[in-house]
């Protein structure tokens, strides 16, 4: 416990960054101060993974009452306000669990916008002055916005997730994780569909040939794509919008998703009074997510890295910092394979080496038909692949699975890539049959 500070470590953010060590750091004895501008829980579970996932739950299972059809009957259709209605509920309790769940450990909350005056003290609102010895950056990302005329008359990721009024035509700029995801949910509610690009390529970070599959259903259902649209302005039209894009086209709509990204939050933080580097991708660390200046730490999101934008690396960070604060480690941060998933329907998931990668390494690819799998057959899934990839000596370094389970095909396949299991080693385990995660080992 610091003498000559507030506290011992004060983390700024209370995101996954921060809650999944700070909670565990403060059981150890270390005194544990968190600052946070909004809802405890940060992005996540307030307006990311959780509030999108329970979103997505009735799309999923109308796609799957759809396939289903003959054996299960009537029509079934999502009643979109009843969607969001159910989501809030569900998400409502959220940051009251984990204010809990951080002061039950003993870590004190104080709620406020943090911004640094010197390497040891916080200044919070302007007004309250926190010391500590130590402090982490775990402020996050925001939403890109389009620099263009008419910019504030787009919506982003958080507007859509409290969209109770589905317009009957909505256009959404950007093809990544939130594109795809939210074109397919507002697709499946009835909404007329337009995704614009900002080039000709969708989900850049995922095996191509798959997300050209999903690419052709959403168009089959009625989405369109706009390739290299050049998205110039928008404005006002009536009761609905007009979109310029390209050499003066004009494209009219009832609502404009601008997901074009998201960007690290260090304005206003007060960097340059302590000199932390940064540039627009996120604060720079060494391998012990120290920054520049040694007492200062960052973790999640705000860190400029190569990783995956997602929860789980968020988690492991901050998982990390608590065995280092605690010094149950002493070692640089070792990831482990971090899984990604785009939650379109179906499902893309990948863990490991890339298939192009595997493919420069001359590695062995082998496919899987997994639309004439009897499991998926059960499901009457039409679009179910996987490609899995083994180097020289046969350990699975890699995989990815476009299908409706492809997140829990891929997750039940980590142990095998992070520990680097032989195909001897692999036959040893056996799952409980029938399951999806029985599936993928079995190819394994
Ligand atoms: C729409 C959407 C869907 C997503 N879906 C998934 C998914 O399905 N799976 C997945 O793994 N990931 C998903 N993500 C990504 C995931 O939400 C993030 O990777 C994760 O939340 C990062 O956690 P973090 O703690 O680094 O940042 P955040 O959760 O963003 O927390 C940062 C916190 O810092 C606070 N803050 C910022 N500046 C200050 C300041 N100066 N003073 C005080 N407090 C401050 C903010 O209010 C915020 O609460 C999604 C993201 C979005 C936007
Ligand atoms: N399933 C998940 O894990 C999940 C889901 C949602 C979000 N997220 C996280 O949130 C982050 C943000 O998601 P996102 O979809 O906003 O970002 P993204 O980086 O995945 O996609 C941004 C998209 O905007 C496009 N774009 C950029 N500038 C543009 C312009 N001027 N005109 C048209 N298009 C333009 C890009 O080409 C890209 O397609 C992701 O990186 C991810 O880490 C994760």
């Amino acid at each position: 416990m610091s003498e000559k500070f507030d506290f011992d470590v004060l983390y700024i953010g209370a995101g996954h960054a921060t809650f999944d060590g700070a909670a565990p750091l403060a059981e150890t004895g270390v005194s544990v101060g968190v600052i946070e501008s909004g809802l405890v829980g940060g992005t996540c579970p307030n307006r990311g993974c959780n509030a999108k996932i329970a979103l997505d739950e009735p799309v999923k299972m109308t796609r799957e009452a759809q396939r289903m059809q003959g054996i299960v009957k009537g029509n079934i259709s999502i009643d979109w306000p009843k969607n969001i209605d159910h989501k809030q509920e569900i998400i409502d309790v959220l940051p009251d669990g984990l204010t809990a769940r951080l002061e039950n450990a003993g870590a004190k909350i104080i709620k406020g916008h943090a911004q640094f005056k010197d390497n040891h003290t916080v200044v919070v609102d302007d007004k309250k002055e926190v010391t500590a010895e130590k402090i982490v950056i775990a402020t996050g990302l925001r939403p890109h916005r389009l620099d263009i005329e008419g910019t504030e008359l787009g919506h982003d990721s958080e507007d859509f997730l409290n969209l109770r009024d589905l317009p009957e035509k909505l256009t959404i700029i950007g093809s990544g994780y939130i594109g795809m995801e939210f074109a397919t949910m507002a697709n499946e509610a009835g909404a007329d569909v337009t995704i614009m690009l900002h080039s000709n390529k969708v989900l850049r970070k995922f095996y191509q040939p798959y997300v050209q599959k999903v690419v052709d259903d959403l168009k089959s259902r009625g989405v369109t794509f706009i390739e290299n649209a050049d998205v110039q302005k928008f404005a006002k039209n009536g009761d609905n919008f007009t979109i310029t894009y390209q050499d003066g086209k004009t494209l009219e709509t009832g609502w404009i998703l601008d997901a074009t990204g998201r960007i690290p939050n260090l304005e206003n933080l007060g960097l340059e009074n302590v000199g932390v580097k940064y540039d627009k991708t996120g604060v720079f660390v060494n391998d012990y997510l120290q920054t520049n200046i040694d007492n200062i730490y960052a973790a999640g999101d705000v860190v400029s890295n190569d990783l995956p934008k997602v929860t789980p690396a968020a988690y492991f960070e901050s998982k990390y910092l608590m065995s280092l604060f605690s010094g149950q480690t002493k070692d640089p941060i070792k990831y482990p394979v971090i899984p990604s998933v785009v939650f379109t329907s179906p499902r893309i998931a990948q863990a490991g080496m890339s298939v192009d990668e595997g493919k420069e390494k001359n590695y062995d690819i082998s496919t899987n038909d997994l639309a004439n799998y009897w499991y998926y057959i059960v499901d009457k899934e039409p679009i179910a692949e996987s490609k899995q990839i083994h180097d020289k000596d046969g350990h699975l370094v890699g995989v990815t699975e476009i299908s409706d389970q492809a997140e829990d095909a891929v997750n039940a396949l980590l142990p095998a890539i992070e520990f680097k299991f032989n195909r001897e080693q692999v036959g040893r385990l056996i799952g409980i049959f029938p399951t999806i995660g029985y599936a993928a080992w079995h190819r394994a």
